[in-house]
């Protein structure tokens, strides 16, 4: 599938996703986010495929919504067509998305980056919710995601003066996975997307799905959930296949079932 806003290739069982607009920063207009949507939607749907690396330029992640796009849109417009809604849907990918970012990564690029399950960032990431210098608020997760991920005082921080934190203080905040240097991004990224892609699909997936079901559900309830996947894995080829070749002191050759 060729897109006009994205550079889409498998590599393996890892599928690599490029934000093409560099001249403007890969801002995420409706383009972007609809052909995004598509491209990770049929990623999704590819068997093949086991994990997912979105990344923009050297420059930026992306550096978040385009404003030359949103400056005409009234209150009435933004209400009535409920602006941005899908753009959501990047979050609903089930298979694990790791945003290696590199520049910045500012508002709905922020967003977009923390929408993914692993944030792998270059010694030159920079991450903020400028919005409020734009005259308004982050609107695509930024408010809720940001402070989950980095708690109330920083969120707050960050979401009221609009500054940037660079790679290290997002790293010491908890939004940031791991650090490297800008030459080895893509590598560190592409090699922890195989890395996943080559274990088990079903527990990939349980797992992911386990981990933010604790954002929603009280401990007691994500805990009994989690215990529930954990129970159901052990119906899986793979369980017994990972089980035993541990035993007979081989690799495990996993079948997806
Ligand atoms: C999703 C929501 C709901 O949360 C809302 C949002 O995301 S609102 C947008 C939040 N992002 C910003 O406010 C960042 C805007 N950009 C900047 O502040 C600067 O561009 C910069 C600090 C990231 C980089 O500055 P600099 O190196 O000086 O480069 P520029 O000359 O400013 O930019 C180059 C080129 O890119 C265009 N650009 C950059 N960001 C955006 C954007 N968000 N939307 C549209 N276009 C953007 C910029 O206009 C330049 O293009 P030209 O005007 O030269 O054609």
């Amino acid at each position: 599938m060729s897109y006009e806003t994205l550079l889409t290739e498998s590599r393996g069982a890892v599928a690599l996703v490029t934000l093409n607009r560099p001249k403007a920063l890969n801002a995420l207009n409706s383009t972007v986010m609809a052909e995004l949507a598509d491209a990770l939607a049929g990623f999704g749907k590819d068997e093949t495929v086991g994990a997912i690396v979105l990344t923009g330029c050297e420059k930026a992640f992306a550096a978040g919504a385009d404003i030359k796009e949103m400056q005409g849109i009234d209150f009435v417009d933004a209400y009535l067509g409920d602006f941005i809604f899908g753009w959501e849907a990047i979050a609903s990918v089930r298979k694990p998305m790791i945003a290696a970012v590199s520049g910045f990564a500012l508002g709905g690029g922020c967003e977009l980056a923390m929408m993914c399950d692993v944030i792998i960032a270059s010694e030159t990431a920079k991450f903020g919710q400028p919005e409020i210098t734009l005259g308004v608020i982050p609107g695509m997760g930024g408010s809720q995601r940001l402070t989950r991920a980095i708690g109330k005082a920083k969120a707050m921080d960050l979401v009221l003066t609009g500054r940037m934190m660079d790679a290290a203080e997002a790293e010491r905040a908890g939004l940031v996975s791991r650090i490297v240097p800008a030459e080895r991004l893509m590598d560190e990224a592409l090699e922890a997307a195989a890395k996943i892609a080559a274990f088990p699909r079903a527990a990939v997936l349980m797992a992911k799905e386990a981990v933010n079901r604790s954002f929603e559900a009280t401990l007691s309830e994500g805990l009994r959930f989690e215990r529930r996947l954990f129970h159901s894995l052990f119906a899986t080829a793979d369980q017994k296949e990972g089980m035993a070749a541990f035993i007979e002191k081989r690799k495990p050759e996993f079948s997806n079932r």
